[in-house]
């Protein structure tokens, strides 16, 4: 089959290489230059794991290749929209911009019998408002929506092997029936092997998203609150999140109480669902997600708190290691990222901060170019007053005390994320520290 792909980057590149690797012949679009050029030439533009590799076996099959001209399209029948929506600044809503400049630079290399396919994570009424436009300058071609639940780390295995798949289609039977035809040739190899697939209207593929979502800042959210009565009535949020987690109706996962959510999806899409309620009249239904993404963000706040007390009432001039940047380990992504909010924080108080990453220094630093930046965890702890653990990369997960205790100056650690063991750390006289944990 002959696929585009709008729009390449955390989405967009994946979902390219990955049809492509699935034997379809794919060209993808992006208005980027750089992006356009170190994926044309087989470099993954960001970290993800396993995208060099089917990049570089797609290209070799001919199968794959990139543009920046939108004129590329015209052979392709199936069109993918991945292109972004970020918060609007000033405001809670999804910045629509890109998906409406998107679309329309693609109606002009339409045909009939094409079909545009939504994935950007888009406000409900999206969908038939762009479906009209489709049809109206292009007779004979038609809209889908089918939203994508990758996790950035996993993206790979998301795309070729999805947990399900939903497409959003038209109310018209015949139009449905063509577009659901070409959608299943696109996913032939996921529905031969039990994909659970989901065929709905349009308004109800745009709310699957956004609700998934919703519901795993809020599982977030949930534990995180936990973790604050926790850490006031000496309790241990991660035996407790075990414990409820053991009944399936709740399920452990999504339960680990830290430093909170971030990245490039959960926290703008909290936001521009609550926007979207508000448009339609029932913003009073959404406003729990507010209280989700304040919950959230005091868990930031609480970590920029302890290391204050920590540090005896004040942080100017102390030095403070951070260990970790990106939004969750296996990303380069510091799109809304706690640890790197952290980071600015204790900057912002006069902190010298010295952070580190496995893969998301380049990316903190052209946004943050105020930090100090290491390579590694030795040159990060070296005289530092306190440690900092904010983003669970394995490498860090497996520290020990003996790894750093004769490069600090003084033995005090906050565990953001909850993954090292608090006896380890303190039989060796460290000041440990951890998020709803005694
Ligand atoms: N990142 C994820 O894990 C993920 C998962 C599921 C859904 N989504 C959704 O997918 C969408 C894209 O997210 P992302 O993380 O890939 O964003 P991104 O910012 O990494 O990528 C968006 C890309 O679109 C390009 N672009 C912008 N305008 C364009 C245009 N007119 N024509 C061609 N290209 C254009 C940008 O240059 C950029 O490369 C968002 O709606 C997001 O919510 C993302
Ligand atoms: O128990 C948990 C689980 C996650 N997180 C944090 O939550 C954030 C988001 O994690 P995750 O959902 O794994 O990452 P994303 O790659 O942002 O994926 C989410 O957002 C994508 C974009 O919409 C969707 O496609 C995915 O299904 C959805 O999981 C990260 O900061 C994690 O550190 C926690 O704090 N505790």
């Amino acid at each position: 089959m002959k696929i585009s792909v709008v729009g390449c980057g955390y989405l967009g590149a994946v979902h390219a290489a990955a049809m492509a690797e699935l034997g379809h012949t794919v060209v993808g679009v992006d208005v980027d230059e750089r992006k356009i050029e170190a994926l044309s030439e087989g470099r993954a533009p960001f970290f993800e794991p396993g995208l060099p590799e089917i990049l570089t076996s797609a290209s070799a099959s001919g199968r794959l290749r990139f543009s920046t001209d939108m004129a590329e399209v015209a052979d392709a029948t199936v069109h993918f929209i991945a292109v972004g929506t970020p918060q609007k600044p000033g405001s809670h809503s999804a910045d629509m911009t890109y998906v409406d400049a998107a679309v329309d630079a693609l109606l002009p290399h339409l045909k009939a019998g094409d079909l545009v396919v939504g994935k950007s994570t888009v406000p409900v009424g999206t969908a038939a408002r762009l479906a009209a436009t489709v049809k109206a300058a292009v007779p004979g071609a038609d809209l889908a929506w089918n939203p994508e639940f990758l996790r950035e780390g996993f993206a790979v295995k998301d795309t070729i092997s999805p947990d399900r798949l939903v497409y959003g289609i038209s109310d018209d039977a015949d139009l449905a029936a063509t577009a659901k035809a070409a959608l299943d040739e696109v996913y032939s190899k996921a529905l031969g092997e039990g994909t659970p697939l989901v065929v709905t209207d349009y308004a109800t593929a745009e709310l699957v998203k956004i609700s998934a979502n919703a519901f795993l800042a809020t599982k977030i959210s949930f534990i995180n609150a936990i973790s604050e009565i926790a850490e006031v009535a000496g309790a241990n949020v991660s035996e407790l999140a075990d414990a409820i987690g053991y009944d399936a109706r709740i399920g452990r996962r999504f339960l680990n109480a830290g430093i909170g959510f971030g990245g490039g999806c959960l926290p703008k899409d909290i936001r521009a669902f609550g926007a979207r309620a508000e448009e339609l009249g029932r913003g009073e239904a959404l406003t729990f997600l507010k209280e989700v993404d304040a919950i959230n963000l005091r868990r930031r706040q609480r970590v920029v708190d302890m290391v204050v007390e920590m540090l005896g009432g004040q942080a100017f001039d102390k030095k403070v290691a951070v260990l970790g940047l990106a939004f969750k380990p296996d990303s380069d992504d510091i799109r809304d990222s706690p640890a790197l909010d952290i980071a600015v924080q204790l900057n912002g108080l006069g902190a010298v901060v010295s952070a580190t990453d496995p893969h998301a220094i380049s990316n903190a630093k052209a946004k943050h170019p105020q930090l100090h930046f290491v390579e590694s965890v030795g040159e990060a702890v070296a005289h530092a007053e306190i440690v900092l653990l904010l983003t669970e990369w394995s490498e860090y997960r497996a520290l020990t005390p003996a790894d750093i205790e004769s490069a600090v100056a003084g033995k005090r650690i906050i565990d953001g994320r909850n993954v090292l063991s608090s006896p380890e750390w303190r039989s060796a006289g460290w000041d440990y520290r951890a998020m709803g944990r005694p």
